[in-house]
């Protein structure tokens, strides 16, 4: 990690203030507003087009808002990334052919002021065993580990990942995560997009939401399971009508599902009680704590219905 370089007045890894970004007609970037420390690891999640690459983009320097500033360890994105501050994984891009992954890295690495060494940027990623394969034949999951091999080489202090994970199969994603934790141990910054509900709430200290270019959370996987507190209850319930279900204190709505219903709840305690007092001839009931993907559906919708209004 570059200890020379000073750190940001305000302390801050990463200030994004009021970014907008419009292409023609979409107003893909609303008025986002981000602070993150130094240290932490940050999942960046949203539905397709929600503008997490607009933010991104805008974020490194390559593209500009529209308004609204950017301020990376207290400077201008591109002077952070020009000083090595910076390591980024975008998405797909072709990597050079007809070079090795290992002269690829080596190549790269020399156009750094101050690189990790080559052979250490290809360990921590993982692809040594790949070190002397022509990039063209390479599998799209081995291509993201080189990818993620050449945002190590500035030595970053803060890595930026645009779905990192995308064309990676379930293992070669269990070691990418691992060659991660290694990469955050020293305290380093991640912020990285991710489709994966689940990823994001196993490595991220905080997950931040975006839908239709608006923040819709910011929390930890557990707050952000909590504020749509998210339990359900199902149960056979034979003779009941679904809407009467769905009126009943702490149900939030219903779903049938063959023989069972769904009651989606706010609280699950008062649902359950009202449940067995209204039909004590309800059976086969089971309780489920709302997952992270129930909870980003439904921030998501909110929002949606939101900007309806
Ligand atoms: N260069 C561009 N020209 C025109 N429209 C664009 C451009 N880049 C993005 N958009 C639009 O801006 C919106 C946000 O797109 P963006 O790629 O930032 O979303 P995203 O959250 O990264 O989506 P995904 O998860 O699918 O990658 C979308 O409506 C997209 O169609």
């Amino acid at each position: 990690m570059s200890t020379t370089t000073p750190q940001a007045p305000d302390g801050a890894a990463v200030r994004l203030t009021g970014l907008h970004k419009h292409f023609g007609d979409v107003h893909a970037v609303r008025g986002v507003d981000l602070l993150i420390a130094p240290g932490e690891v940050v999942a960046f999640l949203g539905p397709n087009g929600a503008g997490k690459s607009t933010t991104i983009d805008m974020l490194l320097g390559l593209t500009r808002p529209d308004a609204g500033t950017v301020r990376i360890f207290g400077s201008d994105p591109v002077a952070a990334v020009q000083a090595g501050r910076v390591g980024a994984m975008l998405q797909a891009g072709a990597l050079l052919p007809d070079v090795t992954v290992r002269e690829l890295v080596t190549m790269f690495a020399g156009l750094h002021r101050n690189p990790m060494p080559p052979a250490r940027a290809i360990e921590m990623a993982g692809v040594t065993d790949i070190a002397g394969q022509k990039t063209q034949k390479l599998s799209g999951g081995q291509a993201q580990r080189v990818r993620f091999a050449l945002a190590l080489v500035p030595d970053p202090d803060l890595l930026v990942l645009d779905e990192p994970t995308a064309a990676m199969d379930v293992e070669v994603r269990r070691a990418f995560w691992a060659s991660m934790r290694e990469f955050t141990a020293g305290g380093r910054t991640v912020l990285f997009a991710t489709h994966y509900l689940q990823e994001a709430d196993q490595f991220a200290d905080r997950v931040v939401v975006l839908a239709r270019g608006v923040l819709v959370a910011d929390g930890t996987g557990a707050q952000i399971k909590s504020t749509v507190a998210g339990r359900t209850i199902s149960a056979v319930v034979d003779g009941s009508a679904t809407e009467s279900l769905g009126a009943l204190p702490g149900v939030l709505g219903t779903e049938r599902q063959g023989a069972r219903t769904l009651l989606h709840c706010n609280d699950s305690d008062t649902a359950l009680r009202a449940l067995l007092a209204a039909y004590p001839q309800a059976h086969d009931i089971e309780i489920a704590a709302g997952n992270l993907e129930d909870a980003f559906l439904e921030l998501v919708a909110t929002s949606r219905q939101e900007a309806a209004r």
